[in-house]
């Protein structure tokens, strides 16, 4: 089976590569194109445009970012409308809201072209090692078409009827757990500020009703300040809105959400571009390494205070390299930052 993939980032990489190693053939495009290399390695062919991807093969897979980039790999210049109709289809496995979802459903069906919504339940290592649970909806035919794939990405696939049913259930779900990683991070820094050994918490509530797979898997190295990305800080913080616009269209109420956004929010928003700052700083430092002189350089590049200095100095710390400082955000670490971020604002 042919099948053409649009968007290397951690998961699109993952699940491609999957489909790779378990007999597909697959065409791959991405924005930046040079992440398609690692895949050719593998086997892949390179489209050059989303267009040309879909030209060429019957099923098409998008796992991108947020709604601006679905809709744009669909509908700018060289996107997949010009390629797309009857015969062909269209599977966009992003996390979107149902608004963008239903958009792009009705271009590609008013081609004669068939549109699914598959967004995944499951991160990193589920989509490596094929543990997905797949949340359809849309084209029924599609999906019985796309079941031998569906089986190589994931565990489960759920048909959840028509198109925004998908969406609904992963931003739903999304929701629940953006509040959950909050409240464990808030109880991380409780058990430690009060006095408590944080790793005890973990196996306490590792043996109780509350036990889970997350608080599992991240806690330990959250406790190490290690926060590489398996399920960016951007993204949950964007799920995390899209939802709360789901509850406002419901009539939902959701202050636990809503407080969990607002601390998400605050690490895209506000200390984020302080991080890029310390970065510029650095930069600084590199070139002065020492005296009055590159301090008052530093201060008059950053227009932050010591305080503010010696603060995101110890998040540069915490990146593993100088290199990679340079090209990260916070946005860009684990949703599991959300930890760094609320123990700085209790600090
Ligand atoms: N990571 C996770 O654990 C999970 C993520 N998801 C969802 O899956 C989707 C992808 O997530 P993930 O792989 O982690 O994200 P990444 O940030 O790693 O990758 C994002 C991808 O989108 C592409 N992209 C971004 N903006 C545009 C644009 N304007 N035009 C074209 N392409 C664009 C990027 O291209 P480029 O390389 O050029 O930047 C990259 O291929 C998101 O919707 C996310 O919410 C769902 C389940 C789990
Ligand atoms: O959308 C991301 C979900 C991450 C997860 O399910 O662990």
């Amino acid at each position: 089976m042919e099948v053409g993939f649009l968007g290397l980032g951690i998961m699109g990489k993952a699940m491609s590569m999957n489909l790779l190693k378990n007999g597909f053939k697959v065409t791959v495009w991405n924005r930046t194109l040079s992440k398609c290399n690692e895949l050719v390695e593998f086997g892949a062919s390179i489209g050059e445009t989303p267009a040309q991807v879909v030209k060429k093969c019957r099923l098409t897979i998008a796992m991108l970012s947020d709604p601006a980039a679905a809709l744009s790999v669909v509908f700018d210049k060289d996107g997949v409308l010009e390629q797309i109709g009857s015969g062909k289809g269209y599977i966009d496995m992003s996390t979107v809201d149902p608004e963008t979802s239903s958009k792009i459903s009705q271009a590609i069906t008013s081609t004669g072209g068939a549109f699914l919504e598959a967004p995944v339940s499951g991160s990193k290592q589920p989509a490596e090692t094929g543990q997905l649970v797949i949340l359809a909806a849309g084209d029924k035919g599609l999906y019985e078409e796309s079941i031998p794939a569906f089986d190589v990405l994931g565990k489960k696939s759920f048909f959840l009827g028509q198109v925004g049913n998908g969406a609904k259930m992963k931003l739903v779900v999304n929701m629940i757990m953006g509040s959950m990683m909050n409240a464990f991070s808030e109880g991380l820094v409780l058990s430690e500020r009060s006095g408590l050994n944080p790793h005890d918490l973990l196996d306490v509530l590792d043996l109780g009703a509350i036990a889970n797979p997350m608080f599992r898997g991240k806690g330990p190295a959250m406790l190490k300040s290690n926060h590489s990305p398996a399920f960016p800080l951007k993204h949950q913080q964007k799920d995390m809105r899209l939802a709360l616009a789901l509850g406002d269209e419901n009539a939902v109420s959701m202050p636990v959400a809503a407080a969990a956004n607002e601390v998400l929010l605050s690490a895209s928003t506000r200390i984020d571009p302080m991080y890029r700052t310390v970065m510029e700083i650095s930069f600084c430092e590199l070139s002065f390494p020492s005296g009055l002189a590159s301090h008052r350089r530093m201060l008059f590049w950053s227009r932050l205070t010591w305080i503010d200095i010696d603060a995101h100095s110890c998040q540069f710390r915490k990146a593993n390299s100088f290199k990679k400082a340079r090209s990260m955000g916070l946005g860009d670490l684990d949703f599991s930052a959300v930890y760094e971020i609320l123990k700085m604002t209790k600090d």
